[in-house]
């Protein structure tokens, strides 16, 4: 069965979110560090205590027996079972489920060969890379045919090249995937490559849904728009947004009479294509490409107190009370 899901979820005082996901759907969860995402995925789990209310179609989720709910999950360093083979643990779920044997194991296996790893079937986790066991912990979650599966950083610790080649072997599992994936996620890759719809939360409430093209195309919060490489300062009722690129950084004061300046501190400097991009602590935090040359010249180094000014001619505005909040 797969059926949409309607949640109004509320957590401690750390989350208060309203949300609908769809069959099919891979609706990707993003937001600042202690914004809430993992105790919305830990709700629906069943994994904290919630309040609210949460329908997968005609079922009450919450008051389904957590045992009960057909929810798979990926967590975030989630570890495998040490004792059983990979095999028995992308069969464990079937198997509690009171699946026979023959019949867990037939769908564990086909699974690992969607993995491309049925080699490694008789392997223990400790056997196994980093970029394997979370193969196999995702072939796991997705083999007891979840209705709701959840994602939470799945790639993190994981090598760079590892990650890019699970990010598309997922990309075409969910794709086939007739339930819903809450994917919650740091990276602004996740969001955009393998996502329907991001939610942006922040400080645990809803700030921005949409089309991930829309959500950066538009950012509503300033994480957002960090994380998609715009910069994003409030001007009354507007949003100004612009690139990295149209910052200009010098040590003095700029001259003239604009007043898109701010005076921050670098936080951080890291290679960006042929630029160097500066993360600046001001209000509110900005980002800014300089040459290698520049930054050498400038002796620009994490602490060093700056000055960014923008040209008009280079901002966007948009409306920040408009639909999508
Ligand atoms: N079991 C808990 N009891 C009390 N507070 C908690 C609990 N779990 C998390 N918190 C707090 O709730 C807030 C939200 O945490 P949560 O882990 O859900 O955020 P997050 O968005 O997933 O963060 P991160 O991106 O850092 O993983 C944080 O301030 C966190 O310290």
């Amino acid at each position: 069965m797969s059926a949409q899901l309607v949640a109004d979820l509320r957590v401690a005082d750390r989350v208060q979110a309203a949300f609908t996901a769809e069959p099919g759907e891979v609706l990707a969860i993003i937001g600042p560090n202690g914004a809430g995402k993992s105790s919305l995925l830990h709700a629906i789990a069943g994994l904290v205590d919630v309040e609210g209310s949460a329908h997968l179609g005609g079922t009450d989720l919450l008051a389904t027996p957590v045992r009960e709910r057909r929810v798979g999950l990926v967590f975030q360093g989630q570890l495998l079972f040490p004792h059983l083979t990979a095999l028995d643990n992308v069969a464990f779920g079937r198997r509690a489920r009171g699946e026979d044997r023959r019949s867990a194991e037939s769908v564990g296996r086909e699974w690992l060969e969607r993995f491309g790893i049925a080699e490694l079937a008789d392997r223990r986790p400790r056997e196994l890379s980093g970029g394997q066991a979370q193969r196999v912990a995702i072939a796991r979650a997705l083999a007891t045919d979840p209705d709701v599966l959840l994602l939470d950083e799945p790639f993190t610790g994981l090598d760079v090249s590892v990650q890019m080649a699970l990010r598309i072997e997922l990309g075409q599992h969910l794709r086939d995937f007739a339930g819903i994936t809450l994917l919650v996620t740091h990276d602004a890759i996740d969001a955009l490559t393998l996502a329907d719809r991001v939610l942006v939360l922040d400080h645990g409430q809803v700030a921005q849904v949409g089309r991930p093209a829309e959500v950066a195309a538009e950012p509503r919060t300033p994480h957002v728009a960090r994380l998609v490489g715009l910069n994003l300062v409030p001007d009354g009722d507007d949003l100004m947004a612009f690139t990295p690129d149209a910052v200009t950084v010098s040590l003095a004061e700029p001259e003239g009479s604009s007043r898109l300046r701010w005076k921050g501190q670098i936080a951080t400097l890291a290679p960006h294509g042929d630029a160097v991009r500066l993360l600046v602590h001001a209000s509110p935090d900005l980002l800014a490409d300089v040459t290698p040359a520049a930054a050498t010249e400038l002796q620009l180094v994490p602490g060093c107190e700056v000055w960014l000014s923008a040209k008009a001619t280079a901002v966007s505005r948009y409306g920040a009370r408009e639909a999508g909040r």
